[in-house]
């Protein structure tokens, strides 16, 4: 059963094709547009491609977006399948969610912290969790080690921060430095900046989150970026470079019974 998973960014599409709708299925196909290219998907990324049995999807970019992209599966000539995207709600999949308004709950977050907290009792038992997202914004999750979503932080991503800062002043036009404990030129004085205040803020959810459990939370991490971030980080991180993908087969598995 082939099964089309796709999370729509507020800068990137990405799309995965696995070979089953449940966690450890094989990738077939998998790319990623930026979302001003979007609308020749059926002509691009996915001519020749599978069709696809289920599909599930996770949007953050608005629902005019999300049109267009249902726009492009109804474009495929021999695909016959009705698009599902992911909405937070109090609970699925094991996870439940804190937020004053769980519907609120940007619909990225939501499926990663399932993912995120699926891979966790894999590797063995319960932990309090942090799940950072570092993409055109950055996200920081908390949950306890029941899988209750706690809360979390919204930040800008490192883009937003060096166009607001280039565009708020009159002395910042410089391009990427490097990251380094004391920076002594504004390119890594910017670069540094963004880095420290993304890993500051997850080192304090970490340490909040330790407080509030009592215990070590383990640490996830997921985004393009995210890899830039890890050696600035002040705890151990793992890496997931398709968290969003593994949290949407986790979903589809329960969903779909397969
Ligand atoms: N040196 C850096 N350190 C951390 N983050 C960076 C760095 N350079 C770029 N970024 C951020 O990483 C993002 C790219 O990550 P990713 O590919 O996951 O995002 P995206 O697909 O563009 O975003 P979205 O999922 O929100 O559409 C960029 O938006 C940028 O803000
Ligand atoms: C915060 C972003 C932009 C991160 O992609 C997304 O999750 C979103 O639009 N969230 C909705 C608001 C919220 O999560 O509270
Ligand atoms: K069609």
């Amino acid at each position: 059963m082939t099964f089309l998973a796709i999370d729509v960014g507020n800068t990137r599409l990405k799309w995965a094709m696995y070979d089953a709708a449940h966690p450890g299925a094989t990738l077939l196909a998998h790319g990623a547009e930026f979302l001003e290219h979007i609308d020749q998907l059926s002509e691009t990324g996915w001519a020749g491609l599978p069709a696809p049995d289920r599909m599930l999807g996770c949007v953050v970019a608005g629902d005019a977006v999300m049109r267009r992209v249902q726009q492009q599966i109804e474009q495929m000539a021999h695909w016959d399948v009705v698009p599902q995207w992911v909405v937070p709600s109090a609970a699925e999949a094991g996870v439940t969610n804190g937020y004053d308004h769980p519907t609120r709950l940007g619909a990225d977050r939501w499926v990663a912290m399932i993912g995120a907290r699926h891979q966790v009792l894999r590797q063995g038992r319960a932990r309090p969790l942090v799940v950072v997202m570092v993409g055109t914004a950055v996200t920081v999750d908390a949950l306890d080690a029941s899988g209750h979503f706690l809360g979390g932080l919204i930040l800008p991503g490192h883009g937003i921060m060096l166009r607001a800062l280039e565009t708020g002043t009159a002395g910042l036009h410089v391009p990427t430095g490097e990251v380094t404990l004391f920076p002594t030129n504004t390119s890594d004085a910017l670069t540094s900046g963004g880095t420290y205040a993304i890993a500051g803020a997850v080192e304090r959810i970490y340490q909040h989150l330790a407080a509030r459990c009592g215990e070590a939370p383990a640490c996830i991490m997921a985004g393009g970026a995210g890899w830039k971030m890890a050696p600035s980080m002040t705890r151990p991180f793992e890496l997931i470079d398709n968290l969003i993908f593994d949290g949407l087969l986790v979903i589809a598995a329960q969903r779909w019974k397969i």
